[in-house]
């Protein structure tokens, strides 16, 4: 369990002001998404928030304590994981202990019950070029948990993987993480994807990036992707989501995905 805290923070890179007095509360195992345009800074603020992207100023509480480094119960996750190709699944995923001290008998022990987790059992001795791109995913969201963090900062980590892969790794991650609940922020460019995983979306604005609303996904949990995507209410988020980033400037880039999860309207 962790809490994450953030009050007036911001980040400038020399002239360039990134995000200005950016406020956000995220509870004890709460799941939170950021969506935004381009270049709002989702991915450096989920970088301050790890604790390696210095802020300009302003404050970040995980538990109380203020970040200035990184913490050994939080973990930041990318769209490309960056197994190590030269150890196996069962490896790949013990990596993390191992690099907390512990044997690498204890470590591969402990790595089991996440393998299986991901639904990977039976793969433990291939290597990461036997595997498909959504396996590779599975293989470091397993690593990621396996060291049990408190908080799990995602930075879209669905991002490189095919449309209908996605949608599983959605469903994985759902299935996951109410059984083994823990603090997510998640940053996406997908609407959808905020709304399927999220108690709450930050819908962020940018140029400075600012966070421009914050909503409560009514859906109950244990959620079913499909009954969500075919609820009235789905539709509704959906159209308010797309109309706050719409309001961004001609100027900002849009990313394809997010146009063309409105094209299929
Ligand atoms: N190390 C850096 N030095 C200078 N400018 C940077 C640096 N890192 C990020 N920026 C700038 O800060 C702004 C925010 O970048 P950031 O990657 O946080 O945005 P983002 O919302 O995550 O974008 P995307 O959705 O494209 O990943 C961008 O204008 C980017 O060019």
């Amino acid at each position: 369990m962790a809490n994450v805290d953030i009050t007036g923070l911001s980040k400038h890179f020399d002239s360039l002001s990134v995000f200005d007095d950016v406020d956000l509360h995220v509870g004890d195992n709460e799941f939170v998404s950021i969506l935004g345009p381009s270049g709002c800074g989702k991915t450096t603020l989920l970088r301050i928030v790890a604790g390696i992207e210095e802020r300009t100023s302003g404050s970040v509480l995980v538990d109380g304590d203020e970040v200035e480094r990184p913490r050994p119960d939080t973990t930041l996750v990318f769209q490309n994981f960056r197994l190590l190709p030269w150890r196996t699944v069962e490896d790949n995923v013990a990596y993390g202990l191992r690099l907390r001290g512990k044997s690498k008998a204890e470590s591969r022990a402990a790595a089991q019950p996440y393998i299986a987790m991901v639904g990977l059992e039976g793969r433990e001795k291939k290597y990461p070029y036997q595997l498909s791109g959504g396996m590779q995913q599975r293989v470091g969201l397993a690593r990621a948990l396996a060291i049990k963090p408190g908080t799990l900062l995602m930075d879209e980590p669905f991002g490189a993987l095919d449309a209908q892969t996605r949608e599983l790794m959605q469903d994985e991650l759902l299935r996951i993480w109410s059984n083994d609940k823990r603090t997510v922020i998640f940053v996406t460019h997908s609407i959808d994807e905020a709304i399927v995983l999220s108690d709450r979306v930050i819908v962020m604005q940018s140029n400075p990036g600012r966070i421009v609303e914050d909503i409560t996904i009514p859906f109950e949990r244990p959620r079913t992707p499909t009954a969500i995507r075919t609820d009235p209410r789905f539709a509704r988020l959906r159209a308010e989501m797309w109309s706050l980033l719409r309001q961004e400037p001609l100027s900002t880039e849009l990313s394809p995905e997010l146009l063309n999860g409105v094209s299929g309207e």
